[in-house]
């Protein structure tokens, strides 16, 4: 008798309790949530700290996942979940690619993993080593991140190296905080476990954590695929000031059509600025307040 089971609860990377979406058959809940698209489902596996894909469900006797070893599990089923059901009810997306695909995350992938990916199939999160970061599927801002490098790659497919490469990571950033409201940091709730307060970056104050936040300071180098998480800072203070003055609800209009509309696999910095600004205009009307504002923060950041 298999059964779509909603009463699932889990225990997160933060210690949160959140209600699960399981699957149950033959006395075990599995990590496979078939309550969103009609189509893919949404499941979570274990690695088992080995690096073999996809690896195995993560699976549970009671329909409690609360055991420490299944935090990571727990957060990547239940973050996926979330960013599923954003781009379904905001921009009317059914998953990454439009229709349906089934959302896979891995966990516990390697040991002392201090990072996550998606690999062009499925999302891939290390535990972390505990010092630089702990369980990386821990942050609602990070699934984000790595689900909407998954939406790019569908979309704009902006190659990942220099002005576009940039833009690709600065496009991951900023839906990770149109999905994680609360700062505008990304990977706070992760990072630096043992030291409160700090981010992997910042979109307000991308100097913070030394990226640029200018045109100016464009960083020419070959390390990083061109410096692609350093670059990213120029768009990302862009993003921030025009999330500040329009409100989320707004600019995430704007993003969304661009990427979808406007942008493509070699678009740079400057085709960033028009692609918005068309966005923007076909969504709010050219010279409009929103327009304006789109136009001011990339004016602001050196490129005009
Ligand atoms: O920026 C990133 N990937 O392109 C990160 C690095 C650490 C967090 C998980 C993945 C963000
Ligand atoms: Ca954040
Ligand atoms: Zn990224």
């Amino acid at each position: 008798y298999n059964a779509v089971n909603d009463a699932g609860s889990g225990v997160g990377v933060l210690g949160d309790t959140k209600p699960l979406n399981t699957y149950f058959s033959s006395g075990t809940y599995y990590l496979y949530d078939t309550t969103k698209a009609m189509t893919g489902v949404i499941e979570t596996r274990t690695a088992a700290n080995s690096t073999s894909l996809p690896g195995n469900y993560s699976v549970d006797p009671d329909n409690n996942f609360n055991a420490t070893s299944q935090r990571a599990d727990v957060d990547a089923h239940y973050y996926a979940g979330v960013v599923y059901d954003y781009f379904k009810n905001t921009h009317n997306r059914n998953s990454f690619d439009n229709r349906g695909a089934t959302i896979r995350s891995t966990v516990h992938y390697s040991r002392n993993y201090n990072n996550a990916f998606w690999n062009g199939s499925q999302m891939v999160y290390g535990d972390g080593d505990g010092t630089t970061f702990r369980a990386l599927s821990g942050a609602l801002d990070v699934v984000a991140h790595e689900l909407t490098h998954a939406v790019t790659e569908r979309t704009a497919g902006l190659e990942y190296q220099n002005q576009s490469g940039a833009l690709n990571e600065s496009i991951s950033d900023t839906f990770g905080v149109f999905l994680d409201k609360k700062n505008y940091l990304i990977g706070e709730d992760v990072y630096t476990p043992n030291k409160p307060g700090d981010a992997l970056r910042s979109l307000s104050d991308p100097g913070l954590y030394g990226q640029p936040d200018h045109m100016s300071k464009y960083v020419n180098t070959t390390a990083d695929n061109g410096g692609v998480h350093t670059n990213s800072g120029i768009p990302n203070k862009a993003a921030y000031l025009t999330i500040s003055k329009l409100g989320t609800s707004v600019a995430e209009k704007i993003y969304y059509r661009a990427l979808t509309v406007y942008l493509s696999p070699k678009s740079n910095f400057k085709d960033a600025r028009s692609s918005l600004l068309a966005a923007a205009a076909d969504l709010y009307g050219s010279g409009s307040t929103q327009y304006n504002a789109v136009a001011s923060a990339w004016t602001q950041v050196g490129v005009n």
